[in-house]
């Protein structure tokens, strides 16, 4: 049997230490695809290592820079099966340079709040590692009071 391609990808929140917001991408293509939301990111080239692939593919499909935070290990040897032909490892991530666009890949991003991440169509894969960062962010209301508080 083939092993999986690795996709790295970003959990992007507003706040490495207290997130509440993970910024969501919808695919325009492939056709199959076009419509669905999913993390930013996309698969490694050969000789590349997955932070740099990760990094690359951030410069490109939404043209910024991003600090990582930690990997959010996923159960099948620390990654996450998305396809039959795909395993993705996830990094959190915040912007450190530039606004999020939907340059190329994408055709909408969206900030979604704990209460509303599974209000988008997630790609199949994706919709378990949704799930559990539903338990990671925190909730909306709690943000802003807390960011007042640190002023
Ligand atoms: N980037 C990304 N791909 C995902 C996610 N969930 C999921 O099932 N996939 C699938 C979709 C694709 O079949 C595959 C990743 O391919 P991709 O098209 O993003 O990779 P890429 O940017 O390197 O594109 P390409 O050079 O092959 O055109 O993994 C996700 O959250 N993010």
């Amino acid at each position: 049997m083939t092993a999986r391609r690795l996709v790295v990808a970003a959990a992007i929140v507003d706040d490495l230490d207290r997130p509440a917001r993970l910024l969501a991408a919808r695919r325009s293509r492939p056709a199959h695809l076009a419509g669905r939301w999913e993390f930013p990111g996309g698969k490694v080239d050969p000789g590349e290592a997955p932070v740099e692939a990760l990094h690359r593919e951030l410069r490109e499909e939404l043209g910024v820079r991003v600090e990582l935070g930690d990997e959010l290990p996923g159960p099948d040897d620390g990654g996450w099966i998305i396809t039959d032909r795909h395993v993705l490892r996830l990094w959190f991530a915040t912007v450190t340079e530039g606004v999020p666009e939907p340059l190329v890949e994408h055709d909408d991003l969206r900030w979604l709040g704990r209460d509303g991440l599974l209000d988008v169509d997630w790609l199949d894969g994706d919709v378990r590692i949704v799930e559990e960062l539903q338990d990671v962010l925190e909730p909306l209301d709690d943000a802003p009071v807390r960011r007042l508080r640190r002023a």
